[in-house]
């Protein structure tokens, strides 16, 4: 079951509240992001659902999840072919069958005839689909994705979130996203949640009913802007 339960989660570091009682599922094959105020607790929740941290009190039921953090964390002195095959090798798969696992994902990750480049030779787009290729080769039906695309310029950010919708559609996974872009929040998501500013809780869930594919433009219609304004919204709201 890819389903995630998380209730009345509380985590406090050194004294200081961090999380105040989160509460939110996300349904297997949904895709649900995470955004609110810097600080708040976006990533140590992301922690405990990977399994990486413990709360204090509540529930955290995940599946095994893959997860991708904020930077992409490619070892600059192993190939691309090299970084890709490292999950599967570090959980005691012989190196000849990871490489054949990932090397079948290559095409669709767009990364052909790169096997042997090191990561400083590719773009950062590259090298997020080469973290993105690592992360899903594991075969997970959780995506964790934290930022994944907060180091990339607009125009390479907007091309990876149209890969990545189809990416979603195409394999059918769970994902949580944690993003600081609204307008990238509602393009790929089913729902958002929005925590308030620590000690988090969830301040509210909106839910994004635009219909799929969804094509990049879709964010000049009044439709998406109607659901990034009430997002705005509620953001402005706990900023004040
Ligand atoms: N291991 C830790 N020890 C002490 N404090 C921690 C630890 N992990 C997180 N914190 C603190 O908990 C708070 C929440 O951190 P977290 O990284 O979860 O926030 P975030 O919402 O992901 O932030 P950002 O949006 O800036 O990435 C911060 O004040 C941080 O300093």
């Amino acid at each position: 079951m890819s389903r995630v339960h998380v209730s009345d989660l509380t985590k406090s570091f050194g004294g200081r509240d961090v999380l105040a009682g989160v509460n939110f599922d996300v349904e297997p094959g949904e895709f649900v992001s995470v955004i609110g105020p810097s600080g708040s607790g976006k990533s140590t929740i992301f922690n405990m659902l990977a399994g990486l941290d413990t709360p204090d009190s509540g529930v955290v039921e995940a599946p095994e999840s893959a997860y991708m953090p904020q930077n992409d964390l490619l070892f600059p002195w192993r190939t691309v072919l090299d970084n890709t095959t490292l999950g599967l090798e570090v959980r005691g798969m012989p190196k000849k069958k990871a490489r054949e696992m990932a090397l079948a994902l290559f095409p669709t990750f767009g990364l052909d005839g790169y096997e042997k480049a090191r990561p400083s030779e590719m773009s950062g787009g590259m090298r997020q689909r080469a973290a993105m290729l690592r992360t899903v080769v594991q075969g997970h039906d959780l995506l964790l994705l934290d930022e994944p695309f907060g180091a990339l310029d607009s125009l390479s950010r907007t091309g990876m979130q149209r890969w990545l919708q189809d990416m979603w559609l195409e394999y059918g996974w769970t994902a949580l996203m944690i993003t600081h872009d609204i307008r990238e929040a509602v393009y790929l998501s089913d729902r958002v949640i929005v925590l308030s500013d620590k000690p988090a809780r969830v301040r509210r869930q909106v839910s994004v009913p635009l219909p799929r594919p969804r094509d990049p433009l879709i964010v000049t219609t009044p439709e998406f802007a109607a659901v990034e304004a009430e997002l705005m919204d509620v953001l402005i709201n706990i900023a004040h």
